[in-house]
């Protein structure tokens, strides 16, 4: 049968990037995607908004939504010091099996936990089964319809404390409107835009991050 795009991502990562190296596997999973096609990684230049907002948050437990090929994984993993862990929830088995082998060849998968399944199942495990108590950083990156009412029910479970970090990727393109009227109009949060593009091509994108006022 015919390797999935994923599967190709993967083949060229393990062909073109050094084993225990993130960075360079960012770099060819980069190099894939302008030189083969375009795929919906965040890519370098969103990818540098979120490093700095990322270490300016200096988390110790980071939630991710939406892994995907694991690229905005391996992002943060390269930047977190041991013994920070990222939880992130991918819906497609497949590339849940792919994100888990590109994590263990940049070698940060003691920092990183792929778990899969719904957004909204494994947010209302996290406290139970996953020993979590609050949330410090959380990158949103999963369907766009789901931003909002995944917000809402971190926050009615109590995930989300006094300066919790949420950044959103795409609230402009494909967009997350209810999601983006919600946190700049709502009292719980400070929010700033931070203006780029969609990866890998021209049209405008950004970045939202909201920081909980608990
Ligand atoms: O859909 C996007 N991303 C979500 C993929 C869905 C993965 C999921 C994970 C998960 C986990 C738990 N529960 C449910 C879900 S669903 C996405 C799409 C574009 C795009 C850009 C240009 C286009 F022309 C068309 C699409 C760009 C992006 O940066 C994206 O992130
Ligand atoms: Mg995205």
């Amino acid at each position: 049968s015919s390797r999935s795009k994923e599967q190709r991502i993967l083949d060229f990562v393990l062909k073109h990037a050094v084993p225990g190296d993130p960075t360079s596997v960012l770099n060819a999973i980069d190099k894939y995607f302008s030189q083969q096609e375009w795929a919906m990684n965040v890519g370098d230049e969103k990818g540098l908004i979120l490093d700095r907002v990322l270490q300016e948050a200096s988390p110790s437990l980071v939630l991710e939504l939406g892994t995907y090929c694991g690229y905005s994984a391996v992002r943060m993993a390269r930047l977190l010091k041991q013994g920070t862990q990222i939880l992130t929830v991918e819906f497609n088995r497949d590339n849940a099996d792919i994100a888990h082998q590109i994590l263990q060849f940049a070698g940060v998968k003691d920092k990183v936990q792929v778990l899969e399944g719904s957004s909204e199942e494994v947010i209302r495990q996290l406290q139970k089964k996953h020993a979590v108590d609050t949330v410090d950083f959380i990158f949103i990156d999963h369907w766009k319809d789901r931003y909002l009412p995944d917000t809402k029910l971190m926050e009615e479970l109590g995930l989300l404390r006094k300066g919790t970090v949420i950044l959103a990727d795409n609230v402009i393109f494909p967009g997350a409107p209810d999601y983006l009227q919600y946190v700049r109009s709502s009292p719980k949060y400070d929010c700033t835009y931070y203006p780029s593009h969609l990866e890998y091509l021209d049209a405008e994108d950004g970045l939202e991050k909201a920081v909980y006022k608990g």
